[in-house]
């Protein structure tokens, strides 16, 4: 069984069909355990999306938002994924949901990775909805190819959701180069995942992935790992 693709007409469309169904999951969650686990990527895709959650009804004070990864940078820096999170989706209504940082006071995201993975294992145990995104280069999170750390952080052992990344020579990265990463067992172990992503090249590059070595295009170690449970949504 494999994965859903679900073509929209227009950005907004997707938008609100993510946002809509990562409500619908998270509600389920809650309604079953008491609690729900989001973890969301970083990057420019998700900003309409964590927009149109930000204002929505939800118990959201039932729910633990944490980060697919991170960049080792400030959380008050541009390039931080906190910073996107805090300023466009636990605005609202969805400020009253917990929030996980990956970004600590340790001085780079390898001394940090051991204390982080603690934080997030017991919201991993699985996570209830996890949003992808993908880079023109076929990696998701922090899954860059050929970056040091990426063979650890996918074959990770089950205990450890949380691993470091160094994507020097990574171009998409760009100055980006230390980060911390869900791993691999963490990703594909969710209950249900959404990788958003939007314009004609991304589509192109998703549809490479289904076909390529996952060590030269580590989405497909994602979508592959998820099958049934990764919908993904597309809009050019
Ligand atoms: O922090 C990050 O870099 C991400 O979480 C990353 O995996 C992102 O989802 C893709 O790079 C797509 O980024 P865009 O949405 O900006 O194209």
């Amino acid at each position: 069984m494999k994965h859903e693709f679900l073509p929209q007409a227009t950005r907004d469309d997707a938008a609100d069909f993510a946002a809509r169904m990562a409500l619908g999951v998270l509600e389920s969650a809650i309604e079953e355990s008491g609690h729900a686990s989001f973890m969301v990527s970083g990057g420019t895709t998700p900003a309409p999306m964590f927009r149109r959650l930000s204002n929505a009804r939800l118990a959201w004070e039932r729910v633990t938002v944490g980060l697919v990864d991170e960049r080792w940078v400030s959380p008050e820096d541009e390039g931080s994924n906190e910073a996107l999170v805090r300023k466009r989706l636990l605005t609202g209504k969805a400020g009253a949901a917990g929030f996980l940082p990956m970004k600590t006071w340790h001085a780079n995201a390898e001394s940090a990775a051991p204390d982080r993975n603690q934080a997030y294992r017991p919201h991993c145990d699985p996570i209830d909805l996890i949003l992808l995104g993908m880079g023109n280069d076929g990696h998701t999170a922090s899954w860059f190819p050929n970056a040091a750390g990426l063979d650890g952080a996918l074959h990770a052992d089950a205990s450890t959701a949380v691993a470091a990344i160094d994507a020097t020579g990574c171009p998409v990265a760009g100055a980006h180069t230390d980060r911390l990463t869900l791993t691999g067992p963490a990703i594909i172990d969710s209950d249900a995942a959404i990788l958003l992503i939007f314009g004609a090249e991304k589509r192109a590059v998703f549809e490479n992935a289904l076909l390529a070595d996952p060590v030269l295009m580590p989405v497909r170690y994602a979508i592959d790992g998820l099958g049934p449970r990764l919908t993904v949504i597309w809009a050019p």
